[in-house]
């Protein structure tokens, strides 16, 4: 469905994106991870055709993805920057609403489905960042996108609305198309994505199943930590501890 080849982003000391080559099968999440500044924002906001240098060719569904209208773009395109932070101070149902146009009805249900029908009557201003993060994700994916694609879609949520976005995102997945998702919980990634993707210094390193890519040599190169993974029902775990010891 999505095909990247030779992606490239100039940076100021070192490329923010190099030599990235990957074919992506729809229906799957896949969570793109690593440490700080790894590269996961460049590399979605070059896929989300957001950052006008970059070199390569994107293809989605044979089409050549960079080249199409942004209008175009958009009839696929669902897309959570990492911080977005609504310009106009509107209600939270009309933010919601406010690119995809839908019925009132498929907007109550879909409302139901980030938990904001409490709060849909209260303006951006008003809500918590959780809050807000879950309405900016409503957004994106109130058109049902074949692409979807976010930037930290979790962080900043509680323990539950983690849970319950990852699984939306994985449903999202398997009913409309490709989910990427830049996540740095490597335990909620483990457990809900179907392949991870691991950037680091603007390459990807690995691309595969989960635990195909948490290796330990792969999470002392890129994280720095050795890990101690446990798995239980349909949980995962880990206990990471850092290679280098922490100074006072
Ligand atoms: N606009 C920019 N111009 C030049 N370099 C940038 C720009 N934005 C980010 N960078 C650099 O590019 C590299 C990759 O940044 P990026 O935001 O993609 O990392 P990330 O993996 O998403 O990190 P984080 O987990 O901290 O969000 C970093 O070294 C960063 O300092």
């Amino acid at each position: 469905m999505l095909e990247l080849d030779d992606l490239y982003l100039a940076g100021i000391s070192r490329p923010r994106l190099q030599h990235i080559n990957l074919k992506l099968t729809s229906n799957q999440l896949i969570g793109v991870i690593g440490a700080n500044g790894a590269g996961k924002s460049s590399l979605l906001r070059g896929i989300a055709a957001v950052e006008p240098q970059l070199k390569g060719h994107i293809r989605l569904k044979h089409q050549d993805w960079l080249r199409l209208s942004h209008r175009q773009r958009q009839k696929y395109l669902g897309y959570l920057p990492q911080t977005e932070a609504p310009e106009w101070d509107i209600r939270i149902d009309e933010l919601v609403n406010l690119s995809a146009q839908v019925t009132h009805s498929q907007l109550m249900k879909h409302l139901e489905k980030y938990a904001l029908l409490t709060l849909k009557e209260r303006r951006v201003s008003q809500v918590s960042g959780g809050e807000r993060q879950r309405a900016l994700l409503a957004r994106a994916t109130l058109s049902e996108p074949q692409l979807l694609i976010c930037d930290e879609p979790v962080s900043g949520l509680d323990v539950a609305h983690q849970l319950t976005i990852m699984q939306q995102l994985h449903n999202h997945a398997r009913t409309h198309g490709l989910v990427l998702a830049a996540i740095h919980d490597l335990a909620l990634a483990a457990r809900f994505c179907d392949s991870l993707l691991l950037m680091h210094n603007g390459e990807l390193v690995q691309s595969g199943e989960p635990f195909e890519v948490l290796t330990e040599k792969n999470l002392a190169h890129c994280f720095g930590v050795q890990a101690e993974w446990f798995c239980k029902d349909n949980g995962v775990g880990w206990i990471p501890t850092p290679l280098q010891a922490v100074k006072d």
